[in-house]
Order: structure tokens, then C-alpha cells, then sequence
């Protein structure tokens, strides 16, 4: 089955993704600006197009494309399903407009273009392998910034773009560009530096980092350096508007629902009123309980952020990043305020590697930013209804993100003492989602209230 149209309702819901069209929780839905009573203004617009954003967030369908399930990207690796890891993953990656739109984000270009050009050392006379290479732009700095020769990869027809884009540039004496799944082609030699743009959605969206580490266990040097070479998750409270539209959405579809039953009766003599509470419940796990995309402004920050997740990528194995788990406090640093949901977001550092240190380490952020907003976004999960928090109220969470398998079941849980609230996002990226738990803690004095707990589910896009 390719996605299900049975979720789209306006703009609001997508399609079901592809891998597990009945369990899977619905992917963020870039939301319609909406103002903070302080003027705080979410935005989802900018630099990059919807359709990016709906690519990103795995919401756009093979038929969106003009593709079916049988044509081969030449893409696909391991155990997963080749057809399917084209259709949810790989087959966007093949058009030009999509490509466009990650070379049309300012943040990520900057970044990867002075960390490469602010430490050719690291490039000058050396080899150079750019895992998932898309237009070519890595492999070309890196052929610019000296190196001797760029094994440029990429499992799409992308692929002969970027040839053309090297020869163009005439750079085809360094770049080779070889088609291909990075898992299952082989190199001539092994390389110096390891260049690749894998972060997906709250950085390990995608599971593309597995290739990078597939990559890297093969093909690195043991002197060999990472571009870039060290990854963090951080999650923050958070107030937002966006939160009161979902909940009128939410009721806007049971007030339809009911009207249908109405009709429905009226019409054609049957009762569905029975199917109000499973339509109900669906509802909320599918939309109201689902994360979503938001470029957030950092006066919508309330709290202090923590690092949920430190990675080396230079030493890091997929089964470190399986599972996210982390026990963080963070403290209300706004007078009075309402406290919606957590925002997560991430950032990588270009840093080479300790006997091998980079000239001029570089940062690429995606946290909440005035004026420059990335295409990736935060990835918001919010609690319905929101708490009213005062200065220096604490937050003790537990997070707990774990990839999952597929068709698993979205996790229920009771327990008396917690408010459960289960949020999710989606991805039908390589058939692989995760779920996550947050327990949230509260210092709540100023609330009234000893504890309050709230669970979070979510399925994060790997
Ligand atoms: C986020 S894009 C980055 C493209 C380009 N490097 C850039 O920075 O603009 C990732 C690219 O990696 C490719 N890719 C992902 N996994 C791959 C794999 N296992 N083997 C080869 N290519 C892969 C995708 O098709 C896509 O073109």
C-alpha cells in the first residue's frame, strides 16, 4: 500500500505513511503562522518551500511525484524492503527542486562550506568520500578546497546530475560519482575525510547516519576525520499558540462528526453514533497527540534546554543511537507563563578529530532562531491542556526515545499517578519510526499541585 489518502482532511492531516499504514502516527504538519499573545510569532513559512517541509516530514506520496513503487533508484540496502525504501525515502531525493531546497538553506550551506573551506588541511592532497552526495555540492568544495580525490555517492539518478555538475565545474579528474547505495558499492581505496548531510528531523529522522557509520567502518582511515564530527539533541519547554489550534481543530472534527451522524441517520437509516468514541480517540492519537514541525522563535523557549544526546561520530555505532534516554531538569526562566509542550532540536559540530583538530571549528544549530530558521526546523510536542508555570519552576524529565520495530503498537500506560499524554510524530522513512516516552516532573507549587506527570509517545522519525 502506498500512503492513505483516509487522513487528509484539508491541511491539516496527511496521508498514513507508507510502512505501516495502521499504527503509524500521523507526520508533522507544517501549521498556518499563528501569533503568541505576546506577539512571539510561529512561523512555518520562510526560505523553504511546503513541499520541502512535506518531504522532510514524509508526507508527500509516490503519486505526488509521478513515481510508482517499481521503478529503482538503485537505492536501497540490508533488510529492508527495496520497493518501499524507494517509495518512502529515496524517490524525492532523485528530483532537482527537492535538492534545490536543501542548497537553498543558508544555515546549512554556510556551515558545511566554511567547514570545509576554513580547514582544507583536512581536504589539501587527501581522499574524500561524501556519503549520499545529492547535487554534488559537498564533493565539489571538498575537490575545490585540494583534495586529491572525491568518491562522491548517491543512490539516486541524482546522481547524474552531479556528474554533470562536476564536469560543469570541471572537477571530473577528482570527483568520481558513483550510483549507488552506499551499503553495497565498493571503493578503490580507503579515504582521509568522511563528508556527508545525513541529519534528518530532530537529527536522526532518516536513519541515514546508519549509512555514514556503515560508511565510516568500511571505507574511514584509522586516522581518518568526520565531516561533520560531533551531533547533540536538545529538548526545551515551550509556549505556543499553535497549541489552541490544534485543540479547536480537534473539535471542529468532532463537531463535523456529529453532523455526520446526524446525515447519516437522516439519510440512509443507520446509527453510527456507536463509532463516536473510537473516531474520538482516533482524533487525538492522529492529530491532537501528534507532534508537529514549527520554526520557533526563542522567546517561545520558557525554559533552559538540555542535551538529551551527545554523539561522536567518529566512534558512535548504530546501536548507540537506537535508543535516545536521558533524565534532564530545566527551569522556567519566564515570568508567568504557559507552559505547552517540549521543543526538540539539534546541532552538529565540525571539529575533526583530537590529534587532528580542525583550524576553525564550525557549528551548524537548528535551535530557535529570530532570523535564521533551517529548514529542519524544531520538532514540537505539546500537551493538551497547557500548565500555567511561574519563574523557576524545575522540570525534572525522563526522556526515553527508542527506534522502532516495524508494526509495533503505540505504547499505552496507567499509572494513577500520571497524567499520560500521548504525542506523536511520524515517518514512513525506511519503515522505521520510534516512539518515545517523556516523563515530566513538576515543582509545582505555583501550579497547586504536588506532581504532574505526562507521558509522551512518540514516533520519531529514524
Ligand atoms: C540530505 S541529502 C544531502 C545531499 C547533499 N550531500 C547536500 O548536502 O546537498 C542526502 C542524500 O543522500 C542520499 N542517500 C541517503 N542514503 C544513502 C545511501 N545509503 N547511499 C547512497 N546515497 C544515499 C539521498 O538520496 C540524498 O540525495
Amino acid at each position: 500500500m502506498v500512503g492513505c489518502s483516509g487522513w487528509n482532511r484539508g491541511e491539516r492531516q496527511r496521508a498514513l505513511p507508507v510502512c505501516d499504514p495502521d499504527i503509524i502516527p500521523l507526520p508533522s504538519t507544517p501549521q498556518a503562522d499563528v501569533r503568541e499573545e505576546d506577539g512571539a510569532h510561529e512561523s512555518t513559512s520562510g526560505r523553504i518551500s511546503s513541499d520541502w517541509k512535506r518531504h522532510r516530514a514524509g508526507e508527500l506520496e509516490l503519486g505526488d511525484w509521478g513515481l510508482n513503487g517499481e521503478e529503482d533508484g538503485g537505492s536501497s540496502s540490508g533488510p529492508v524492503d527495496k520497493g518501499a525504501d524507494f517509495a518512502n525515502y529515496f524517490c524525492t531525493y532523485g528530483f532537482l527542486y527537492h535538492q534545490k531546497e536543501m542548497l537553498s538553506d543558508r544555515v546549512r550551506m554556510d556551515a558545511y562550506y566554511n567547514a570545509v573551506f576554513k580547514n582544507k588541511h583536512h581536504f589539501q592532497g587527501k581522499t574524500v568520500l561524501d556519503v549520499g552526495t545529492g547535487s554534488g555540492i559537498l564533493a565539489i568544495w571538498s575537490a575545490q578546497a585540494g583534495a586529491r580525490k572525491v568518491y562522491a555517492v548517491e543512490a539516486t539518478k541524482m546522481s547524474e546530475h552531479a556528474r554533470t555538475l562536476v564536469r560543469a565545474n570541471n572537477l571530473q579528474d577528482i570527483v568520481e560519482v558513483i550510483e549507488g547505495s552506499m551499503e553495497e558499492i565498493d571503493l578503490p581505496e580507503k579515504v582521509d575525510v568522511i563528508i556527508s548531510e545525513w541529519m534528518g528531523y530532530f537529527l536522526l529522522r532518516e536513519s541515514m547516519f546508519d549509512s555514514v557509520i556503515c560508511a565510516r567502518d568500511r571505507w574511514l582511515k584509522p586516522t581518518g576525520v568526520m565531516y561533520p564530527s560531533h551531533a547533540r539533541m536538545w529538548v526545551a519547554p515551550i509556549r505556543s499558540g499553535l497549541v489552541d489550534q490544534k485543540k479547536n481543530d480537534y473539535e471542529g472534527a468532532m463537531d463535523d462528526w456529529y453532523g455526520f451522524l446526524e446525515d447519516t441517520k437522516d439519510y440512509y437509516g443507520v446509527d453510527m453514533s456507536v463509532l463516536t468514541k473510537p473516531f474520538s480517540e482516533e482524533q487525538q492519537k492522529y492529530y491532537l497527540q501528534t507532534s508537529l514541525w514549527n520554526n520557533l522563535h526563542p522567546n517561545q523557549v520558557i525554559g533552559t534546554a538540555a542535551v538529551i544526546k551527545e554523539i561522536d561520530c567518529l566512534t558512535v555505532s548504530v546501536n548507540d543511537i537506537l535508543q535516545v534516554k536521558s533524565n534532564f531538569s530545566s527551569v522556567i526562566n519566564m515570568v508567568p507563563t504557559r507552559f505547552c509542550g517540549f521543543a526538540g532540536w539539534f546541532d552538529v559540530h565540525f571539529r575533526g578529530r583530537g590529534e587532528d583538530p580542525a583550524q576553525q571549528e564550525i557549528e551548524l544549530t537548528t535551535a530557535p532562531s529570530p532570523n535564521n530558521g533551517t529548514h529542519w526546523g524544531q520538532q514540537v510536542f505539546f500537551f493538551h491542556p497547557p500548565l500555567h508555570v511561574d519563574e523557576e519552576t524545575n522540570l525534572n524529565v525522563s526522556f526515553l526515545m527508542t527506534r522502532s520495530k516495524e508494526n509495533h503498537r503505540l505504547m499505552e500506560s496507567e499509572d494513577s499517578n500520571e497524567l499520560l499524554i500521548l504525542l506523536s510524530i511520524s515517518t514512513p522513512c525506511k519503515c522505521l519510526q520510534a516512539r518515545a516516552w517523556l516523563i515530566l516532573e513538576m515543582d509545582v507549587c505555583n501550579v497547586g499541585m504536588q506532581q504532574i506527570c505526562a507521558g509522551l509517545m512518540a514516533g520519531i522519525p529514524f
